[in-house]
Formats: structure tokens, sequence, C-alpha cells
């Protein structure tokens, strides 16, 4: 009976194109080679450079160690892959790194969009190579030679490490913990895909709009698995939603693991969703959640638990949990943001860095009662001729039907023009009414099936064609950009 249900599930899986194909998946294997080549060819060039004997500069190595849902074995079509850079003891993060390495990727055939990211706990280096996002921290070994595999939870090869190569490790020590603690990977790995995609449908998934992120899903995943080892896909969905609904939170989320403290810094449950990552010293996941966002998951989850009470049955509708969320029929106004700059090459960096300030907008919002839903979508208003990018967030019910939006804006541009490296943008916040939203914002338009619920933009530097819904000739459902050899299978995003 649950065997047929979950079968139902994975075809559905399948036919939404959330299990990446053999070609993609070859095609992520020889990205990853190739950067293993690039950061060999680099390592050997930096010793050269120091001036490292022959012997030395023959025997030294780097190595690329995946992570995130890549590592995991839980990627779509549309992840990035995260990619930790392993380099030697001379192999310094601000000159060989972020220039010689910088310099070494800039201009190479394939290789587009890179940016270095600095003043994060995690720096890194993001740039898209053959068509994939790339994401490439880096962690600095006390060794000459890192062997291909290392396996860095070994004590000898963290000794002496520096603090930010150790944050750097902690994607890798997550990852390698929650596959020693699921008790069947190929369950978790097909749970936290179909989780990942109610959550993208919903409009709750997003670390950077206040909702849950990869990591944070993955770890309540893994803690849904461990607690029925024995269930089926099925049953693993109703209990995860059930699990979550029912949760006492702020209580925090932690797997169950023998070698981990369990010593709790008071200080870190002031989240509203504490989830704990499976490693030492203690670590929460960042989370950006704020009271209207909290609330939403909530909702969320609430609806997840009460639409799969009964997914064991044999013809259970699987499509009624993952239908995309409603925005234009539960909510009568909107704030737009709107935010473009002269080029898209600024854009890309400008869009990024606006978003990564989203949680104050979302704060002070808040703050001025007038609390909303950060739909994560992302348009474009293809009327201007100028680079840009808009999001629509839902505004509840709040106190005031009026915010003072130019005080919000004030404060949120004093924000977004500190510390921004780059030529600012231009910021725009109004109130627009749901009669105003441009049809393709319009989600609960666009049919719910072989269309996704969120449309991202790829590719700052490519042309975008508007793709209109399958059963609504007129209505754009989002855009997809022109690329010379990847081939998209829906509304990209
Ligand atoms: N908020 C966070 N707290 C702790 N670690 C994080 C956080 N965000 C990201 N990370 C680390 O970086 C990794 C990659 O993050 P990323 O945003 O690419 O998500 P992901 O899980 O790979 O999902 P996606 O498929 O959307 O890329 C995570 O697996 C985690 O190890
Ligand atoms: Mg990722
Ligand atoms: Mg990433």
């Amino acid at each position: 009976m649950e065997g047929e249900s979950s079968l139902s599930l994975l075809q559905l899986m399948a036919k939404e194109g959330l299990v990446p194909s053999p070609e993609e998946e070859e095609r992520r294997k020889n990205v990853v080679e190739k950067l293993k080549k690039i950061i060999m060819a680099w390592v050997k060039k930096v010793a050269w450079q120091r001036r490292l004997p022959t012997k030395h500069i023959a025997e030294t190595s780097a190595t690329i160690l995946t992570y995130g849902s890549y590592g995991l074995g839980v990627h779509g079509s549309d992840s990035d892959i995260d990619a930790l850079c392993v380099g030697p003891v001379f192999a310094t993060m601000a000159e060989d790194f972020f220039i010689v390495l910088h310099n070494m990727l800039k201009g190479r055939e394939g290789l587009s969009e890179i940016h270095c990211v600095k003043d994060v706990k995690v720096p890194l280096m993001r740039f898209k190579l053959d068509g994939i996002s790339i994401d490439l921290p880096y962690a600095q070994l006390k060794v000459l030679s890192v062997p291909e595999d290392v396996d860095i939870l070994n004590p000898c090869f963290l000794s002496d490490i520096d603090e930010t190569s150790w944050k750097s490790l902690s994607g890798i020590r997550v990852n390698k913990r929650i596959h020693q603690l699921v008790p069947n990977l190929e369950n978790f790995q097909s749970l936290l895909r179909c989780i990942k995609f109610w959550a993208t449908r919903r409009g709750v998934y997003g670390n950077l709009n206040g909702f849950l992120g990869g990591v944070h899903l993955a770890i309540l995943t893994a803690f849904v698995c461990q607690c029925h080892p024995n269930a089926s896909l099925s049953a693993l969905v109703s209990n995860f939603f059930k699990t979550f609904a029912l949760w006492p939170w702020p209580t925090p989320v932690e797997l169950q693991d023998g070698a981990m403290p369990t010593t709790i810094n008071p200080a870190e449950t002031q989240f509203f969703m504490p989830i704990r990552l499976p490693c030492s010293p203690s670590e929460y996941c960042h989370s950006n959640i704020t009271r209207c966002t909290f609330y939403k998951i909530r909702v969320e989850f609430l609806r997840g638990h009460k639409l799969t009470k009964d997914a064991g049955r044999p013809n259970f509708d699987w499509e009624n949990i993952f239908e995309p969320f409603p925005y234009s029929k539960k909510y009568m106004r909107f704030i737009k943001i709107y935010v473009s700059a002269a080029n898209q090459d600024d854009l890309g960096d400008w869009v990024g860095w606006v978003k990564s300030r989203f949680r104050f907008l979302l704060i002070k919002l808040e703050e001025v009662q007038s609390p909303c839903d950060p739909n994560p979508a992302e348009y474009v208003d293809v009327d201007v001729e100028e680079p840009n990018a808009v999001f629509y967030w839902g505004l509840l019910p709040g106190k005031t039907n009026f915010p003072d939006i130019e005080s919000v804006k004030e404060a949120f541009w004093k924000v977004v023009s500190n510390g921004y490296q780059g030529s600012l943008g231009r910021l725009e916040l109004s109130i627009v009414q749901v009669s105003q939203l441009p049809n393709y914002a319009r989600l609960d338009n666009a049919s719910r099936k072989g269309t996704k619920a969120c449309w991202k933009i790829f590719d700052y530097n490519q042309q975008r064609i508007p793709i209109y819904s399958q059963h609504l000739p007129d209505y754009v459902v989002g855009y997809m950009t022109t690329n010379r050899d990847t081939k998209y299978p829906s509304a990209g995003g």
C-alpha cells in the first residue's frame, strides 16, 4: 500500500525533473574534474612563485571537495556546486586564492560572472563554469601536499588550522556527519528532494528571504529519517510534516549523535527555529527567520500535515501539497522592490548585495506594523530598458494599511548603500495593488504542472526569453535564458 504511494511520489518527482539526468550528472562531474585540474596548476604556479625547491613543487598538491546539496546527492538542475578548494601551507587566501587563482580563472573559456565575496563568515569566489554556478571557498591546511580525497575529519590535517579555514570546512563536516547518521541514504535523499520541491513551490525556501535554506531542510529531513529508520518514503513525508507542524519551537532540532556534546549556548536559542549543525563545537545553522516568515513556515508545515495524514493510501494525490502558493489570491497589496543597474554585469552584484540585506527590510516592515510574506521569486520588468530585477512581497493585513514606504525606503537605502564595493545601482520601493501586478507575477495563473513557483534569473549576461503558460497562452510564467550549449527543461529557476 505505502509502497504504491511512495512509487507514485517518485514518479511525480521524476516528471517534475527533480532528479538530474545522467547527462547532467556527467556535466557536473566534468566541471568538478576541470576545477581540480585548474587548482593543481594553480598550486604548482604558487609553489614556483614562492621559489620552493623543485622536489617540493613536484610533491605539492591541492584538491576540491564538494559539499552542499551536490555533496549530499540531492541537487536539482538549478543547484549550484559548492566546492571547497583545499590548499597547502604556503598558498594564502588573501593573495594566492583571491588574486592568483582569481586571475587564472578570469577570462578562461567557459567561465563567466566571477566575483569575490570576502566580507562574510565563509569567504568565497562565485562564478559559472560551463553554465553551472560554483561557490568556491578556501581552506588552507598546514601540509605541503593535500591528498585528492583528503579526510578532513582526521586530526592530523586539522592541527594549527586558521579560523576561517575551519569555518570553510564546516560544510564538509556537516555533510559527512549527515551521511554517517542517516539510517537509509536513498530514502533521505528522496525525502529531501521532495521537501525542497515543496518548500520552493510554497515560497518557504531560501535563507536570504528569511525562510529555510538547503542546510536547514537537510537537517530537518535527517532528523525525521533518524526517528523513522524503517519508514517508506510516503510515510517519511507525512512524518516530516507531522513532526514540524507540532514541534514546540524554539526547542532546537538536533540529530541524535552520540559524538556531539549536549551543551547548548543559551544565547543561540534566540532563533525562532533553532536547528543545530551536526558537528562540534556546538553551533546552530545561521538563520534569517523573522516573526512573519516564522509564521508562514509554520502555516505551511500545518498545511502539509493536514494534506499528508493519509499519504500511505495507494491512490494518494501528491500534486496537492506541491500546489504553487497563490500569492495573488492571498494578498490584496504587495511591496514592490525594484532593483536596477546601468548594465547587466553590475546588476548581478548589486542584486546579490541588496538580497543579502533583505533581512533588514523584513524587520523594518515588521517594525512599522506592515508584516509581509517575502516571495523569493525574482522577476524582470521587460517593459523597462535598464537591466532590472523585481520582487513582490505580499503585504499581510497589519495595524496600518498604509505604511510610510518612503521612510522604510530611506532606512533600507542607508543599509544597502553602506559598504558596497561596486557602483551603486537604483532601488525603489512602492506599494502595488493586486490588480496592478503584471501578469508574469500572478503565480496562481501559472499552470501547476510543468512550471515552478519561483523563477530566478540564471545569467545576467544572457538574453531572457519569456515563457508562456501551457494553459493560459497569454500569461508569461517566467523567463528562460538562452545559452549556447544548455537545454532548459522548463521556465528556469
Ligand atoms: N545558514 C547557514 N548556516 C550554516 N551553514 C550554511 C548556511 N547556508 C549555507 N551553509 C553551508 O553551505 C552549504 C551550501 O549552501 P547552499 O546555499 O548552496 O545550499 P544547498 O544546501 O547546497 O542547496 P542548493 O541546492 O539550493 O544549492 C550548505 O550545505 C551548508 O553547509
Ligand atoms: Mg548549493
Ligand atoms: Mg552555494
